[in-house]
């Protein structure tokens, strides 16, 4: 694939991607989930604490509105309200694996659905399906997708929340790893979206899978390979 071209991402690390911090303990996580002996159980465990972490990020990005609060003494606390007008948008099927950690946080947020499969001839992504609120114009979008390989499915689906009429600079794409390839892919077609992600790989080999990488996110998850 592209292990001979290098990608300036420099720009797109300033403006576009946030990367979690990369402490002792997101790389012990890392380090459980990556080891290719690992249970399903713990994949799914370790794996959904690392989302979690993700997700809170992600919201973390979106506009707050100052709000003041008596406290319990009688003083005021200068805070924050939180964004309103959401919507999850898990890609089928991988992304729905964090579904679930968006909903533990949110629980009321509307989700809508894309589907969108990578042809096994063509290899070219196909959009196959989507179920989206009818004002998903009106909302900031937390897109799900844990993997940002090549970037082909992550630009068809957001070229469809953008055809719905919904803002670039609304859509967070809550990412769980990927390469400098996949992030050029989409940062350079779509300047104002914004990346949250928990490692950025080294790079992709000749078949597109991440290196060092984690295999497939979703078959992993769901259990449908041993
Ligand atoms: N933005 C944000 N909202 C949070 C968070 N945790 C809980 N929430 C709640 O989730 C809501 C997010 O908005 P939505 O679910 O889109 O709700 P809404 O816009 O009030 O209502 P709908 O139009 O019915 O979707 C906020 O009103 C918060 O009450 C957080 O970390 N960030």
């Amino acid at each position: 694939m592209s292990n001979s071209t290098t990608y300036d991402i420099d720009k797109y690390l300033k403006q576009n991607v946030h990367v979690l911090p990369q402490n002792n303990q997101l790389r012990a996580l890392h380090t459980i989930i990556r080891n290719r002996q690992v249970s399903r159980e713990d994949f799914v465990f370790y794996s959904s604490r690392i989302i979690r972490l993700l997700i809170e990020a992600g919201l973390n990005l979106l506009p707050f509105e100052p709000l003041e609060v008596e406290t319990p003494v009688g003083n005021t606390y200068n805070g924050l309200q939180f964004a309103s007008k959401l919507c999850g948008v898990p890609i089928i099927r991988a992304g729905e694996s964090m579904e679930s950690e968006l909903r533990a946080v949110c629980p009321a947020i509307r989700i809508g659905k894309i589907l969108i499969q990578r042809d096994k001839v063509t290899k070219l992504p196909h959009y196959y399906y989507s179920n989206l609120p009818e004002d998903i114009h009106e909302r900031h979008i937390l897109m799900l997708e844990p993997m940002l390989a090549t970037g082909g499915s992550a630009k068809v689906a957001i070229q469809l929340l953008l055809d719905k009429g919904v803002q670039e600079d609304k859509i967070i794409f809550v990412n769980f790893i990927t390469v400098p390839e996949g992030i050029h892919a989409v940062c350079s077609k779509y300047p104002k979206i914004k990346i949250v992600t928990s490692s950025i790989e080294e790079e992709l080999n000749e078949n597109a899978f991440m290196i060092p990488g984690i295999g497939d996110f979703g078959d992993r998850y769901f259990g449908t390979v041993n």
